[in-house]
C-alpha cells in the first residue's frame, strides 16, 4: 500500500539580510497509514520548518524552494488555497506548542468546537452540539466546560481542547510540533497518553516533533534524524535506540539519559551546528564528527538504504555498502 504522506526533496528557505537561510534542504521521507513518525534533532535543525512546509503554514519571507508533498496521493504544494482549506482539519490537522494560546479569547469552547465542525460540514448544524460534547469526552474534559472561555481553563485543559479540535473531523494525519512543551511534566504525560489512546482508537498517522528524544523513542514507530536542514538517518525507533548508524544520531542519543539499564555519563556533541547560509561542503556534520574521513569534506553523502533495508543513513562510513545501497534505493523507487 502506498504511504499516506510522501515528502520528496522538500526545500524551504528564509531570505535574510545576510543571505538565504537554507533551513530545510531537499529532504525526503514517507509516513505510512497509522504510523507515528518522529522528527528529532538539535534546536534549529529545521524540524518546525519541515512541519510548516508540509501544512502550508510558512509565512513570507519564508518560501518553499522546491519539492513535493503528497497526502493520500494529492499534491499539497500545488493545491489552490480554497482546495487546501477543505483538506486542512478534515485530512490534515495541526497541534502546535502555542496552539492553546491561539484559542479565540472571546468565544466559548462550545462555539470554537462547533465552528470548526461547521466550517467543513455546514449540514451538521443540528448534530454539532452533540459532537462538541463527544469531543470533550474524548479528551477527558467535563462537558460543562463547553461553556467556558479559554482564560477559565488551565494550560493543560486548553491544550486538550486544541487536541479535540484537531480530532473533530477525523483527519488521517495529525502534525504535532512540541504539543506539550509549555506544560508541566505530569500534565504532559497525561496529554501524550491521551493522544496515543486516540491514535490507537482512530488509526490516524502522526508526525511528531519534540526535543524530548526519550519520549519520542517510546512513542514513535519510526524516527527521522535531522541535522542542519538535512535528514541524516531514518529508521524504526527500536533500531535508532539499539543501533544508531549516523555519528550524529549516536551523539544525540549520548546527550540523553538512557531509558533503561545502567546509568552512564552524558557526553553530548562538542561544537555547534553550522551557519545555514553558508553550510560546509560535503557532509554538514563533518566539522563535529569524530569519524570524519577525507570524502566527508567534499562529497555530500546521499540518504540511502542501509544493508538490511530497515532504515536509511547519509554517511560515508557506510560507503563500502554504497553500490548495494544505491541498487536497493533504485529498487525501492
Ligand atoms: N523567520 C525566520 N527567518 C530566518 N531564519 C529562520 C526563521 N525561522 C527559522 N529560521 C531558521 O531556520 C532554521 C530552522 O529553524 P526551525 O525552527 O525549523 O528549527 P527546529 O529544528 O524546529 O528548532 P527548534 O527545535 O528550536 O524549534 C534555523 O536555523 C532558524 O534560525
Amino acid at each position: 500500500m502506498s504511504a499516506l504522506l510522501e515528502v520528496r526533496e522538500l526545500s524551504v528557505e528564509y531570505p535574510s539580510a545576510r543571505g538565504v537561510v537554507k533551513a530545510v534542504d531537499r529532504i525526503s521521507f514517507t509516513i505510512g497509514r497509522g504510523e507515528i513518525f518522529g522528527l528529532a534533532g538539535e534546536s534549529g535543525c529545521g524540524k518546525s520548518t519541515t512541519a510548516f512546509g508540509i501544512c502550508r503554514l510558512l509565512r513570507p519571507p519564508a518560501r518553499l524552494a522546491g519539492g513535493s508533498v503528497r497526502l493520500d496521493g494529492v499534491e499539497l504544494t500545488a493545491l489552490p488555497e480554497d482546495e487546501f482549506d477543505k483538506l486542512r482539519w478534515a485530512k490534515l490537522s495541526i497541534v502546535l506548542q502555542s496552539a492553546m494560546n491561539n484559542l479565540n479569547p472571546v468565544m466559548t469552547i462550545r462555539k470554537q468546537l462547533t465552528d470548526a465542525i461547521l466550517a467543513h460540514e455546514p449540514d451538521a448544524a443540528s448534530a454539532a452540539d452533540a459532537r462538541a460534547a463527544e469531543l470533550m469526552k474524548l479528551v477527558d474534559l467535563p462537558a460543562d466546560r463547553l461553556n467556558s472561555y479559554p482564560h477559565e481553563l488551565s494550560g493543560g485543559m486548553r491544550q486538550r481542547v486544541v487536541i479535540a479540535m484537531a480530532m473533530a473531523l477525523k483527519p488521517s494525519l495529525v502534525i504535532m510540533d512540541e504539543p506539550t512543551t509549555a506544560l508541566d511534566v505530569v500534565v504532559q504525560h497525561g496529554i501524550i497518553r491521551k493522544m496515543m489512546e486516540l491514535q490507537r482508537r482512530f488509526g490516524f498517522s502522526i508526525l511528531f516533533i519534540t526535543h524530548d528524544l526519550p519520549l519520542m523513542l517510546q512513542m514513535c514507530d519510526r524516527i527521522g534524524i535531522m541535522y542542519a536542514g538535512k535528514l541524516v538517518e531514518t529508521a524504526p525507533a527500536s533500531r535508532i535506540l539499539k543501533e544508531p548508524k549516523h555519528p550524529y544520531t549516536q551523539g544525540l542519543l549520548d546527550s540523553f539519559p538512557a531509558l533503561s539499564g545502567e546509568k552512564r555519563r552524558l557526553t553530548g556533541i562538542p561544537g555547534h551546528p553550522p551557519d545555514l547560509i553558508r553550510p560546509p561542503a560535503g557532509c554538514r556534520f563533518q566539522p563535529r564528527c569524530r569519524r570524519a574521513m577525507p570524502p566527508c569534506l567534499s562529497v555530500e553523502p546521499a540518504l540511502l538504504p542501509d544493508r538490511d533495508g530497515l532504515g536509511k543513513v547519509a554517511c560515508h562510513l557506510y560507503g563500502e555498502e554504497e553500490g548495494a545501497r544505491e541498487q536497493a534505493s533504485a529498487a525501492s523507487e
